[in-house]
């Protein structure tokens, strides 16, 4: 365990989202972007946890609300310039995420040369699981993610496709940002995302570790 504080509801720390972005080639490609050759980052704050029971809430300003399911990585131990030889060791688990974005916010942000603020870091546009234990997944690598809309399959992705591994990210991001316990990675999604409308119900999952069901709401 890389902590002795209790990060069971890591959401509540009030720690960073740090996100990355186009980490499945497949997925650069179905939205035309170039495949990076480093990783693309951007932050989404505290306000954007939601947890299971509430519904997530389609800002009044898209009319494309996309879901992007994601595995994140739990940090335990904090630490800057972390090694990827160390790195796994500052984990303190997995887990499941959603990337809500509005895509059409994105789409003209990234016309205007703008950040992706609105598109990405909205209320409720990261929901997560429990905490995952680092024993339940013992290869984070080689796990299935998946996401249905309406009881339809729409994502389904091997992580062992991500371009950058899990310590190769560690070591990256605490070279910039200093990371700290209770901070969360999301370590970007595979091909399939789309858009979701208001009513429609999510159901995602790890293989048949774990799973989570949310609504969508719109914004009043
Ligand atoms: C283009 C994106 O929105 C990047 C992203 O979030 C991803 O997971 O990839
Ligand atoms: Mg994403």
């Amino acid at each position: 365990m890389a902590s002795s504080k209790n990060l069971s509801r890591f959401w509540e720390w009030g720690r960073k989202i740090i996100c990355v972005g186009r980490n499945y080639a497949e997925h650069a490609k179905e939205l035309k972007n170039a495949v990076p050759t480093e990783p693309v980052l951007f932050l989404k704050t505290p306000s954007a946890y939601v947890r299971e029971g509430a519904p997530i809430l389609m800002p009044y300003y898209t009319n494309s609300l996309h879901h992007e399911v994601e595995l994140g990585v739990v940090i335990g131990k904090g630490g800057k310039d972390i090694a990827q030889s160390s790195a796994m060791d500052h984990v303190e688990g997995y887990a499941l995420c959603l990337d809500m974005t509005a895509r059409d916010v994105q789409d003209q942000c990234k016309k205007k040369g703008l950040p992706w603020t609105l598109a990405k870091a909205f209320d409720t546009s990261c929901p997560v699981s429990d905490l995952i234990s680092r024993e339940t997944i013992k290869d984070p690598h080689n796990i299935k993610i998946w996401l249905k809309v309406n009881d339809v399959l729409r994502q389904e992705g091997s992580t062992s496709s991500m371009i950058f591994s899990i310590p190769f990210l560690i070591s990256y991001i605490s070279r910039v940002i200093t990371l700290e316990e209770g901070d969360l990675i999301l370590t970007g999604t595979p091909k399939g995302v789309a858009a979701v409308q208001e009513d429609d119900e999510m159901v995602a999952g790890i293989d048949d570790i774990i799973s989570m069901r949310f609504r969508i709401k719109k914004q009043l």
